[in-house]
Protein backbone atom coordinates (compact mmCIF):
# COMPACT_ATOMS: atom_id res chain seq x y z
CA UNK A 1 0.00 0.00 0.00
CA UNK A 2 1.17 3.29 -1.33
CA UNK A 3 1.77 6.06 1.92
CA UNK A 4 -0.01 8.66 0.21
CA UNK A 5 -3.13 8.85 2.42
CA UNK A 6 -6.17 8.04 0.05
CA UNK A 7 -8.10 11.24 1.03
CA UNK A 8 -6.84 14.18 2.38
CA UNK A 9 -8.86 17.53 3.95
CA UNK A 10 -6.53 20.74 4.66
CA UNK A 11 -8.04 23.52 6.21
CA UNK A 12 -11.19 23.32 4.13
CA UNK A 13 -13.82 25.43 5.15
CA UNK A 14 -17.82 25.90 3.43
CA UNK A 15 -19.49 28.42 3.30
CA UNK A 16 -23.02 28.96 1.93
CA UNK A 17 -25.14 31.97 1.48
CA UNK A 18 -28.28 31.97 3.77
CA UNK A 19 -31.18 30.58 2.29
CA UNK A 20 -32.92 33.78 2.32
CA UNK A 21 -31.41 37.16 1.61
CA UNK A 22 -31.78 38.42 5.08
CA UNK A 23 -30.05 35.60 6.05
CA UNK A 24 -26.87 35.47 7.08
CA UNK A 25 -24.09 33.37 5.88
CA UNK A 26 -23.63 29.84 7.17
CA UNK A 27 -20.30 28.26 7.65
CA UNK A 28 -21.13 24.61 7.10
CA UNK A 29 -17.70 23.44 7.44
CA UNK A 30 -15.53 25.71 9.56
CA UNK A 31 -11.29 25.02 8.75
CA UNK A 32 -11.62 21.10 8.55
CA UNK A 33 -8.50 18.89 8.41
CA UNK A 34 -8.07 15.07 8.78
CA UNK A 35 -6.96 12.13 6.42
CA UNK A 36 -7.97 8.62 5.91
CA UNK A 37 -5.20 6.27 4.77
CA UNK A 38 -5.64 3.61 2.24
CA UNK A 39 -7.30 0.83 3.33
CA UNK A 40 -8.25 2.64 6.73
CA UNK A 41 -11.83 2.82 8.00
CA UNK A 42 -12.89 6.61 9.81
CA UNK A 43 -16.46 7.52 11.31
CA UNK A 44 -17.80 11.13 10.64
CA UNK A 45 -19.96 11.47 13.76
CA UNK A 46 -22.01 14.89 14.21
CA UNK A 47 -25.87 15.50 15.39
CA UNK A 48 -27.54 17.34 12.74
CA UNK A 49 -26.46 20.10 11.06
CA UNK A 50 -22.97 19.82 12.05
CA UNK A 51 -21.68 19.37 8.21
CA UNK A 52 -21.71 16.12 7.28
CA UNK A 53 -23.54 15.66 4.20
CA UNK A 54 -21.63 18.88 3.23
CA UNK A 55 -18.09 17.42 3.53
CA UNK A 56 -20.13 14.22 1.73
CA UNK A 57 -20.88 16.49 -0.98
CA UNK A 58 -17.26 18.44 -0.64
CA UNK A 59 -15.80 14.49 -1.79
CA UNK A 60 -17.77 13.73 -4.52
CA UNK A 61 -17.76 17.27 -6.09
CA UNK A 62 -21.47 18.24 -5.59
CA UNK A 63 -19.69 21.26 -3.33
CA UNK A 64 -16.55 22.77 -3.51
CA UNK A 65 -14.57 24.54 -0.65
CA UNK A 66 -14.63 27.79 0.20
CA UNK A 67 -11.08 27.52 0.90
CA UNK A 68 -8.50 24.93 1.52
CA UNK A 69 -8.06 21.72 -0.38
CA UNK A 70 -8.98 18.03 -0.70
CA UNK A 71 -6.12 15.88 -2.12
CA UNK A 72 -7.15 12.18 -3.50
CA UNK A 73 -3.84 10.29 -3.36
CA UNK A 74 -1.79 13.13 -4.96
CA UNK A 75 -4.61 14.43 -7.05
CA UNK A 76 -5.81 17.96 -6.22
CA UNK A 77 -9.63 17.44 -6.45
CA UNK A 78 -10.30 20.99 -7.41
CA UNK A 79 -8.00 20.85 -10.40
CA UNK A 80 -9.94 17.71 -12.25
CA UNK A 81 -10.74 18.51 -15.18
CA UNK A 82 -13.59 16.51 -17.04
CA UNK A 83 -11.57 13.06 -17.35
CA UNK A 84 -10.16 12.88 -14.22
CA UNK A 85 -13.27 13.57 -12.95
CA UNK A 86 -14.53 10.55 -14.85
CA UNK A 87 -11.80 8.65 -12.99
CA UNK A 88 -12.31 10.48 -9.65
CA UNK A 89 -15.99 9.53 -9.68
CA UNK A 90 -14.96 5.53 -10.20
CA UNK A 91 -12.53 5.56 -7.46
CA UNK A 92 -14.87 7.59 -5.10
CA UNK A 93 -17.90 5.99 -4.71
CA UNK A 94 -21.16 6.56 -2.57
CA UNK A 95 -23.40 4.30 -0.63
CA UNK A 96 -26.36 6.67 0.78
CA UNK A 97 -29.12 6.55 3.24
CA UNK A 98 -31.82 5.14 0.58
CA UNK A 99 -31.62 1.96 -0.81
CA UNK A 100 -34.94 2.65 -2.49
CA UNK A 101 -34.31 5.38 -4.08
CA UNK A 102 -30.85 4.22 -5.32
CA UNK A 103 -31.89 1.43 -7.67
CA UNK A 104 -33.49 1.33 -10.58
CA UNK A 105 -37.36 -0.41 -10.03
CA UNK A 106 -37.25 -1.34 -13.53
CA UNK A 107 -33.45 -2.86 -13.38
CA UNK A 108 -32.78 -6.44 -12.41
CA UNK A 109 -29.73 -6.89 -9.71
CA UNK A 110 -27.85 -8.49 -13.17
CA UNK A 111 -28.30 -5.91 -15.54
CA UNK A 112 -27.21 -2.85 -12.40
CA UNK A 113 -24.14 -4.81 -11.84
CA UNK A 114 -23.49 -5.26 -15.55
CA UNK A 115 -23.39 -1.79 -17.14
CA UNK A 116 -20.79 -0.81 -14.56
CA UNK A 117 -18.24 -3.88 -15.39
CA UNK A 118 -19.17 -3.35 -19.20
CA UNK A 119 -18.97 0.50 -19.38
CA UNK A 120 -16.38 0.94 -16.67
CA UNK A 121 -14.15 -1.80 -16.79
CA UNK A 122 -14.82 -2.84 -20.42
CA UNK A 123 -15.65 -6.35 -19.80
CA UNK A 124 -17.37 -8.94 -22.56
CA UNK A 125 -20.92 -10.23 -21.62
CA UNK A 126 -19.54 -13.45 -20.21
CA UNK A 127 -17.03 -11.77 -18.23
CA UNK A 128 -19.65 -9.80 -16.80
CA UNK A 129 -21.42 -12.49 -15.60
CA UNK A 130 -19.27 -14.02 -13.47
CA UNK A 131 -17.99 -11.40 -12.48
CA UNK A 132 -21.69 -10.37 -10.87
CA UNK A 133 -21.91 -13.63 -9.41
CA UNK A 134 -18.22 -13.08 -7.33
CA UNK A 135 -19.85 -9.83 -6.84
CA UNK A 136 -22.88 -11.04 -5.39
CA UNK A 137 -21.45 -13.64 -3.18
CA UNK A 138 -18.88 -11.08 -2.26
CA UNK A 139 -21.82 -9.02 -0.52
CA UNK A 140 -23.45 -11.86 0.76
CA UNK A 141 -26.14 -12.06 -1.27
CA UNK A 142 -26.04 -16.05 -1.58
CA UNK A 143 -26.23 -18.01 -3.42
CA UNK A 144 -25.98 -15.58 -6.22
CA UNK A 145 -28.42 -17.07 -9.16
CA UNK A 146 -31.21 -15.89 -6.37
CA UNK A 147 -30.69 -12.50 -6.65
CA UNK A 148 -29.69 -11.97 -10.58
CA UNK A 149 -33.26 -11.87 -12.00
CA UNK A 150 -34.50 -10.23 -8.96
CA UNK A 151 -36.04 -6.83 -9.56
CA UNK A 152 -35.58 -4.12 -6.20
CA UNK A 153 -39.03 -4.70 -4.81
CA UNK A 154 -38.71 -8.40 -4.86
CA UNK A 155 -35.46 -7.36 -1.82
CA UNK A 156 -35.69 -6.32 1.84
CA UNK A 157 -33.78 -3.02 2.11
CA UNK A 158 -30.79 -5.28 3.56
CA UNK A 159 -30.72 -6.98 0.24
CA UNK A 160 -31.31 -3.65 -1.79
CA UNK A 161 -28.39 -2.24 0.14
CA UNK A 162 -26.06 -4.83 -0.40
CA UNK A 163 -27.08 -4.59 -4.30
CA UNK A 164 -26.10 -1.13 -3.97
CA UNK A 165 -22.86 -1.96 -2.50
CA UNK A 166 -22.21 -4.70 -5.23
CA UNK A 167 -22.63 -1.71 -7.08
CA UNK A 168 -20.22 0.57 -5.52
CA UNK A 169 -17.69 -2.46 -5.84
CA UNK A 170 -18.09 -3.19 -9.55
CA UNK A 171 -16.03 -0.37 -10.42
CA UNK A 172 -12.97 -1.42 -8.33
CA UNK A 173 -13.27 1.52 -6.31
CA UNK A 174 -10.28 3.00 -3.88
CA UNK A 175 -12.90 4.71 -1.07
CA UNK A 176 -16.62 4.36 -0.27
CA UNK A 177 -17.71 7.48 1.41
CA UNK A 178 -21.00 5.61 2.84
CA UNK A 179 -23.68 8.54 4.04
CA UNK A 180 -26.16 7.15 7.04
CA UNK A 181 -25.94 3.78 5.13
CA UNK A 182 -28.36 1.91 7.31
CA UNK A 183 -30.37 4.76 8.85
CA UNK A 184 -33.24 3.70 6.96
CA UNK A 185 -33.12 -0.20 7.41
CA UNK A 186 -34.87 -2.36 9.79
CA UNK A 187 -32.94 -2.66 12.79
CA UNK A 188 -31.96 -6.39 12.51
CA UNK A 189 -30.13 -5.73 9.21
CA UNK A 190 -27.62 -3.16 10.09
CA UNK A 191 -25.10 -4.93 11.61
CA UNK A 192 -24.35 -7.21 8.74
CA UNK A 193 -24.39 -4.43 6.36
CA UNK A 194 -21.87 -2.49 8.92
CA UNK A 195 -20.01 -5.06 9.29
CA UNK A 196 -19.80 -5.85 5.37
CA UNK A 197 -18.72 -2.32 4.42
CA UNK A 198 -15.75 -2.82 7.45
CA UNK A 199 -14.90 -6.50 5.53
CA UNK A 200 -14.11 -5.05 2.29
CA UNK A 201 -11.29 -2.74 3.63
CA UNK A 202 -9.81 -6.33 4.59
CA UNK A 203 -10.59 -8.38 1.84
CA UNK A 204 -10.06 -5.38 -0.88
CA UNK A 205 -8.00 -2.66 0.93
CA UNK A 206 -11.11 -0.48 0.54
CA UNK A 207 -10.85 2.90 2.43
CA UNK A 208 -14.31 3.60 3.84
CA UNK A 209 -15.29 7.12 5.19
CA UNK A 210 -18.56 6.23 7.60
CA UNK A 211 -20.33 9.25 8.21
CA UNK A 212 -23.25 8.67 10.77
CA UNK A 213 -25.37 10.65 13.18
CA UNK A 214 -25.34 7.57 15.60
CA UNK A 215 -21.99 7.10 17.52
CA UNK A 216 -22.42 4.07 18.78
CA UNK A 217 -22.87 2.34 15.53
CA UNK A 218 -19.66 3.26 14.22
CA UNK A 219 -17.86 1.07 16.33
CA UNK A 220 -18.91 -1.79 14.09
CA UNK A 221 -17.67 -0.45 11.07
CA UNK A 222 -14.57 2.10 11.98
CA UNK A 223 -11.08 2.23 13.55
CA UNK A 224 -10.99 6.10 13.83
CA UNK A 225 -13.57 8.26 14.89
CA UNK A 226 -13.76 12.14 13.57
CA UNK A 227 -16.50 13.96 15.86
CA UNK A 228 -18.09 16.80 14.74
CA UNK A 229 -19.64 19.84 16.17
CA UNK A 230 -21.15 23.12 14.14
CA UNK A 231 -18.64 22.54 11.63
CA UNK A 232 -15.53 21.83 13.16
CA UNK A 233 -13.58 18.48 14.31
CA UNK A 234 -14.08 18.41 17.72
CA UNK A 235 -12.67 15.28 18.71
CA UNK A 236 -10.08 12.52 16.48
CA UNK A 237 -8.82 9.09 17.88
CA UNK A 238 -9.39 5.83 17.45
CA UNK A 239 -13.27 4.91 17.98
CA UNK A 240 -12.60 2.54 20.68
CA UNK A 241 -10.47 5.59 22.69
CA UNK A 242 -13.38 7.77 21.89
CA UNK A 243 -16.48 5.82 22.80
CA UNK A 244 -14.48 4.66 26.32
CA UNK A 245 -12.86 8.14 27.10
CA UNK A 246 -14.51 10.92 25.40
CA UNK A 247 -12.44 13.80 25.73
CA UNK A 248 -14.53 16.92 24.57
CA UNK A 249 -17.73 17.59 26.37
CA UNK A 250 -20.03 17.61 23.14
CA UNK A 251 -18.51 13.72 22.71
CA UNK A 252 -19.81 13.26 25.88
CA UNK A 253 -23.29 14.99 25.57
CA UNK A 254 -23.79 12.69 22.56
CA UNK A 255 -22.86 9.71 24.22
CA UNK A 256 -25.43 10.77 27.04
CA UNK A 257 -28.00 11.10 24.53
CA UNK A 258 -27.74 7.65 23.75
CA UNK A 259 -27.87 6.29 26.87
CA UNK A 260 -31.58 4.52 28.09
CA UNK A 261 -32.69 3.42 31.24
CA UNK A 262 -30.23 0.12 31.85
CA UNK A 263 -27.73 0.60 29.22
CA UNK A 264 -25.30 2.79 30.01
CA UNK A 265 -23.45 4.75 27.43
CA UNK A 266 -20.15 5.03 28.00
CA UNK A 267 -18.66 2.03 29.06
CA UNK A 268 -16.66 -1.16 27.59
CA UNK A 269 -20.19 -2.48 26.19
CA UNK A 270 -20.80 0.77 24.26
N1 LIG B 1 -27.36 24.68 0.24
C1 LIG B 1 -27.34 25.24 1.45
N2 LIG B 1 -27.59 26.56 1.62
C2 LIG B 1 -27.54 27.12 2.85
N3 LIG B 1 -27.25 26.46 3.99
C3 LIG B 1 -26.99 25.14 3.88
C4 LIG B 1 -27.03 24.46 2.62
N4 LIG B 1 -26.73 23.15 2.83
C5 LIG B 1 -26.52 23.01 4.16
N5 LIG B 1 -26.68 24.19 4.79
C6 LIG B 1 -26.49 24.47 6.23
O1 LIG B 1 -25.17 24.04 6.56
C7 LIG B 1 -25.15 23.41 7.86
C8 LIG B 1 -24.60 22.00 7.72
O2 LIG B 1 -25.50 21.23 6.96
P1 LIG B 1 -25.22 19.70 6.57
O3 LIG B 1 -26.39 19.26 5.73
O4 LIG B 1 -23.88 19.57 6.01
O5 LIG B 1 -25.28 19.00 8.00
P2 LIG B 1 -25.48 17.46 8.39
O6 LIG B 1 -24.61 17.22 9.57
O7 LIG B 1 -25.27 16.61 7.20
O8 LIG B 1 -27.00 17.42 8.81
P3 LIG B 1 -28.07 16.23 8.58
O9 LIG B 1 -27.58 15.07 9.39
O10 LIG B 1 -29.35 16.84 9.10
O11 LIG B 1 -28.10 15.97 7.09
C9 LIG B 1 -26.59 23.46 8.37
O12 LIG B 1 -26.72 24.62 9.18
C10 LIG B 1 -27.42 23.61 7.11
O13 LIG B 1 -28.63 24.29 7.37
Amino acid sequence: MSDVAALTFSGVTKTYAGRRRSDPPVVAVDDVSFDIAPGAAVGLVGASGSGKSTIAKIITGQERPTSGQVHFGDVDVAKLGQRGLRDYHRRVQMVFQDPYGALNPLHTVGYTLTRPLRNFRGMSAAEADTEVGTLLETVGLTPYSQFVGKLPHQLSGGQRQRVVIARALSVDPELIVADEPVSMLDVSMRAGVLRLLSQLRESRGISLLYITHDLLSARVATDDLLVLHNGRIVEHGPTKDVLQHPQDDYTVALLDALATPGRPATPASA
